[in-house]
């Protein structure tokens, strides 16, 4: 079910213009295609964040999610795939990721007589091209400098990337579109090359913050306590001033590790559950020493 509270918080022709392709889709998808849909799950620091990358999508740009790790990117392409009715391929980039892993690779398969033939088993750009559905490339600024050029001609107007395995020129169907996220300044990552981030509209996406960030802690996580929540929310909100401060880095202040943080103190104290989920995961003496200041501040010793 499309979320009616969260549609309306969308500009009329946005709106209209998601209904209509959610409409479409879904007489379109069944079976195989319905287990690829994203789910409602993302909320959103600033409703301009869904707005703006709805209303990119729904022109036909590709959009780059940008922020630190944990912030939602991945849930955020979610619920745009899960808006839009649109089955989503995903990508997961690193130094390894290669031609193959995009679009696909040749393999041996037997038929009922045991005679072998070589079939080319398509990779997710193919399948989203082909399928006219959505592309979701994670962390894409850690993929090696000379894979991505291959996206070039996928990314922009073209709309086409010629296989060097098949030797098909693959043009996308109508529908097909490209969510990426990066972590800009992560260990690992490098500065994504101008062509391709020119290729993009560009959506910030911030770690949430208070009500929003303690209504997702009360929603998401093990712990039900409300007081202690609150606590937690105060917790992310001291550690995003000292990551202001460059004191400590980004991902120090992660939603995700915070999450963590709270399903273990529905079991255990929570200064142990933020030393075992967020603390003991940053390298730097100087940060862990920072996160546990302010732990003994909001928890006591
Ligand atoms: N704004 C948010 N709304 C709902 N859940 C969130 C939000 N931000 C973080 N989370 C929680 O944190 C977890 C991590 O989110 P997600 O994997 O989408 O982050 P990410 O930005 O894609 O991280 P990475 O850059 O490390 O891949 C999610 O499983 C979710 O539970």
């Amino acid at each position: 079910m499309l979320d009616r509270e969260l549609l309306n918080t969308l500009p009329d022709v946005v709106r209209d213009r998601v209904l209509t392709i959610n409409e479409q889709n879904r007489l379109r998808y069944s079976g195989d295609d319905q287990q690829l849909i994203g789910r409602i799950g993302y909320t959103a620091p600033d409703p301009n964040i869904i707005n703006d990358a709805v209303t990119a999508l729904a022109l036909g740009k590709n959009v780059l999610l940008k922020g630190p790790t944990g912030s939602g990117k991945t849930m955020l392409a979610e619920l745009l795939s899960h808006l839009f009715y649109q089955p989503m391929h995903s990508i997961n980039c690193s130094v390894d990721l290669d031609a193959e892993a995009l679009l696909g690779y040749k393999t041996l398969t037997y038929d009922d007589s045991s005679n072998a033939h070589i079939t080319f088993v398509s990779g997710p750009v193919e399948k989203a091209m082909k399928h006219g559905q959505i592309l979701y490339i994670d962390e894409i600024n850690t993929a090696k400098a000379e894979t991505l050029p291959i996206l070039n001609g996928v990314l922009d107007y073209r709309r086409m990337v010629l296989n060097p395995f098949t030797g098909e020129t693959v043009r996308a169907k109508e529908g097909f579109s490209v969510i990426a996220a990066i972590n800009e300044g992560y260990v690992g990552t490098t500065p994504l090359n101008e062509a391709l981030k020119n290729r993009f509209v560009v959506i910030d996406v911030p770690y949430l913050q208070g009500g929003a960030l303690g209504n997702m802690l009360k929603e998401q996580s093990l712990l039900k306590d409300e007081h202690v929540i609150s606590q937690f929310v105060t917790l992310s909100q001291d550690l995003l001033s000292k990551v202001k401060e460059g004191q400590i880095s980004e991902e120090g202040a992660s939603t995700r590790s915070l999450l963590d943080a709270c399903d273990l103190s529905a079991y255990m104290p929570p200064q142990r559950a933020i030393r075992r989920a967020m603390i003991d995961k940053l390298e730097d003496d100087r940060e862990k020493a920072a996160v546990q200041n302010i732990a003994e501040t909001i928890f006591g010793r």
